[in-house]
Formats: C-alpha cells, structure tokens, sequence
C-alpha cells in the first residue's frame, strides 16, 4: 500500500495551526512519529484516520482521494487514539465484540480472533472482569487490541507504549513487528526509545511541520560530530547550560559528565566527541528547527 499526503494544512482557528504544508509519501512498514508536544502527531493521525479533515492539502490512499472516500481507508483502518476510552461496565470479551460489531467484523472467526488478540497483548487473565476495574497499562493494551481487530492495513498507534511496563512494551513490539511486512504502521511517542527499536523509519515533527524523514541511520547522521562529552565541575553547570544545549547529565563523584550539542569549533576545552544515537539526533533536529 502507498499512502500519498501532499500539502497538508490543518487549521483549528485562526490562531492555532496544527499542520502546515506537511508532506510525507508512507509505505508498508513503520513510522515512527516523533515530536515534541503541539508538533503536529495527533493532527496528522486524525487526518490519516478520517476522524478530522484537512483545511487543505491531499490524501490518496492506492490511488484513492481517501479525503472525498473516507470509506475506502476506515473498513482497513485499526486506530489506536491518545484518548481512547472504554466502556467500564463491559468485560474484554464483551468489549472487543461491541467494536468487532461497530466495525462489521464478525464471522465463524471472530471469538478465535478475540482469543488470539487477549492473548496478544496477555489479559487472557483478566478477559472476564469489567474493563473498569483494569490498570491504566491494562486498559491501553485492550486498546491495542481493538485496533487489531479487523485485520487492519493501515495501522495507527497514538502513544501507544503510555503507562506499559517494559514487559508489555516489549510485547507490543513483538505483535506489530510481525504485521508490518503488509501493513502501513504509523505510531507516535515521546520515549526516543521505544520508536529506536522498532521503527524502519522516522519522521521528526515540530510546529506542525515535517522536519526530516528517514532510515534511523539517516536521521542520526544528522547530529554525527554535533555531540560532545566533558567533565565539569558542578558549581559551573548553570554557566554551562546557559552557553550550550545540554542534552543529559550525569552525577560522577566530585564531577558531573554533560553531553551536549554545539559545532565542533565551538566545543568547550577537553570535551570529546561521542557515538550518537536517536534521540541525539532528534534533540539536534528539534533544538535547530525552533
Ligand atoms: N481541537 C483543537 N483545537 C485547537 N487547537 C488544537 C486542537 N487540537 C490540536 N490543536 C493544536 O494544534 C497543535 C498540534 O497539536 P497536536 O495535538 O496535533 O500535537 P502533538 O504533536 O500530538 O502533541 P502531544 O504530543 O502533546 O499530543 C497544537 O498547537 C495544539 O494546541
């Protein structure tokens, strides 16, 4: 599947923009969306979804205006929203046959397929109490596997991993790694982490603008000889935030270790240059993008 947005605008008012000029060409695989608070990620994955339209700007699924044909996306669509809720009274069981039938799913197999998808995202256990009575993490995976239920192509995560453990972050990672080879997966989060392991690509998002997209090791090439290590004292670690962009901190004995962003002409004396991963690269994109 291709999925073409071209130009995309969302205006919510005419002070609050939430997408501007955003174009992105996604292909079976996963997106990892990445951005800082207000960025855009929910606005896009709303469009994507269907659930809110565009001021301006195109979506062609296939081919298919899915803007004009909201149709053609939402029978193949699984959408996973940032504020999903739950019908507390209801049991996972009773649950995930309630949204089976809002989305037409039904069939011989659907009571193996809720089995299947419980076990999925492991409340087997717990399938026949109410929803209600679930943890925060809990009521998140039923969510995961509501998303999952009629066999989607189109895959749309919305900080999909909050209030998982790392078990369960884990297993999250397992079930939609083995449905990415024929599916677009799209899924947004604030840990660096989480988008690290397993997203075949990135888009880095800010101001409702689509800064880079990329392979992970195009992304962090970005910021490769833009990070630098140095042991300070910690009485001068104020003068040093004051001067350069201090991406992390870390206590040593009488000596605090800062990594930090700035051009190699600008390093402060005895630093050294260190690997870099993602999430330096996305501090860097992000920090120069303001
Ligand atoms: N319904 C709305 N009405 C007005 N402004 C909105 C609305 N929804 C989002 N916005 C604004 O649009 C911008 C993008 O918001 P969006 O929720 O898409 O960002 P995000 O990247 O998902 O952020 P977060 O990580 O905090 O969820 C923000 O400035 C936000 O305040």
């Amino acid at each position: 599947m291709v999925l073409e947005i071209k130009n995309l605008t969302k205006k919510y008012n005419r002070h609050k923009t939430g997408l501007e000029d955003y174009s992105i060409t996604l292909e079976n695989g996963i997106l990892g969306l990445l951005g800082p608070n207000g960025a855009g990620k929910s606005t896009l994955m709303k469009i994507i979804s269907t659930i809110s339209k565009p001021t301006q700007g195109t979506l062609f699924l296939d081919g298919v205006d899915i803007v004009k044909s909201p149709g053609h996306i939402r029978k193949i669509l699984g959408y996973l929203p940032q504020d999903f809720g739950v019908y507390p009274n209801l049991n996972a069981y009773e649950f995930l046959s309630y949204i089976a039938a809002m989305k037409g799913v039904g069939g011989k197999g659907l009571n193996q397929r809720i089995e299947l998808l419980l076990e999925g995202v492991n409340l087997m256990a717990d399938a026949k109490r109410p929803i209600g009575t679930y943890s925060g993490g809990m009521k998140q995976r039923i969510g995961i596997a509501q998303a999952l239920l009629n066999d989607p192509k189109v895959l749309i995560f919305d900080e999909p991993t909050v209030g998982l453990d790392p078990e369960e972050r884990v297993r999250f990672r397992q079930l939609i790694s083995d449905l990415a080879d024929n599916c677009i997966i799209i899924l947004s989060s604030h840990i660096v982490s989480d988008i690290e392991t397993i997203a075949d690509e990135v888009a880095v998002m800010q101001g409702g603008k689509l800064i880079t997209k990329g392979s992970q090791p195009d992304i962090i090439k970005y910021a490769e000889n833009k990070v630098f290590e140095v042991l300070i004292a910690p009485a001068s670690l104020p003068a040093f935030k004051s001067k350069y962009r201090v991406i992390d901190t870390a206590r040593q004995i009488d000596q605090v270790r800062v990594r930090y962003i700035s051009d190699l002409n600008a390093i402060a004396p005895s630093s050294a240059p260190v690997k870099v991963g993602l999430e330096d690269a996305y501090l860097f994109l992000t920090q120069n993008n303001p």
